[in-house]
């Protein structure tokens, strides 16, 4: 198997602007590339800023060019709060993202909002396994977890990613597919996400950081001393490819 370090790409830009010119551009290509071999594209957003980064793709060329019909969108995280709380990241992704392009909604795998924490990750990991049998998710051949095609994240200023915070007990979880916190550090308290061997199945991942939140953990990651605990985001090895999208101001202290 290939050194993870391999598979790891650092690109940074100029603006932030840049980096959505940049985003669009992967996530077209990919989406063109895995509706031909596999007939679907499948995607994984996050919250936070991701989701104006990844504005770009509901203007022309590709709100026209994208094979929208082929999405089946899902989320690396949720709130436990109802889809049209502020808190919610379906909410944010839907107003900024999809409802300006044509997904059909059936293909949009939001969390049962009617569910307590606990049962709404249940939930949402039964629909994956659906997924999964019916073919419309890959199967990683090395784990045996489900293989997006693509997932979208964003870091937070600790090196988190998903729901999963440092020093966290999910972080160790080797058996779900998804699962439930109830201690969040970030509010809301109460967020369902997806786990480790999950995220580590996908096929590629673009982890987009932009801006002055996150210079440290930027560093931490990226840099070159060696911390002796793991940030979150550094526990992140998807099996084709991890790529940075990086702004000069989230990459500045990597430049000194
Ligand atoms: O629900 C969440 O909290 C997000 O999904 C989370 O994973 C986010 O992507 C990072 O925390 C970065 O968040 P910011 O963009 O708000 O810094």
């Amino acid at each position: 198997m290939a050194d993870q370090n391999d598979k790891k790409v650092v690109k940074v830009y100029a603006t932030e602007e840049d980096v959505a010119v940049s985003l669009a551009k992967y996530v077209a290509d990919l989406s063109a590339k895995f509706a031909k071999e596999r007939g679907s594209f499948t995607v994984v957003l996050s919250g936070g800023y991701l989701i104006d980064t990844i504005r770009k793709l509901t203007l022309p060329p590709y709100v026209d060019s994208v094979e929208w019909s082929k999405w089946h969108v899902f989320w690396v995280d949720e709130r436990v709060v109802p889809k049209n709380h502020v808190d919610s990241n379906y909410k944010l992704a839907f107003d900024g993202f999809l409802s300006k392009v044509p997904i059909p909604s059936g293909q949009v795998s939001a969390i049962n909002d009617a569910l307590s924490a606990e049962g709404a990750a249940e939930d949402y990991q039964t629909g994956l396994k659906h997924l999964v049998d019916t073919g419309v998710l890959a199967k990683s051949s090395v784990t045996g977890f489900p293989k997006f095609d693509l997932m979208l994240l964003g870091m937070g200023p600790d090196g988190h990613v998903a729901s999963l915070f440092p020093g966290h007990p999910l972080l160790e979880e080797k058996e779900k597919w998804v699962t439930h916190i109830m201690d969040s550090p970030k509010p809301p308290p109460q967020r369902i996400t997806f786990t480790f061997p999950v995220i580590n199945s996908s096929a590629y991942i673009a982890m987009v950081v932009c801006g002055p939140g996150e210079v440290d953990a930027v560093y931490k990651a990226l840099g070159k001393t060696e911390n002796p605990v793991l940030l979150p985001v550094q526990r992140v090895t998807p099996e084709e490819e991890l790529k940075w999208f990086l702004d000069e101001v989230a990459a500045s202290k990597l430049q000194e």
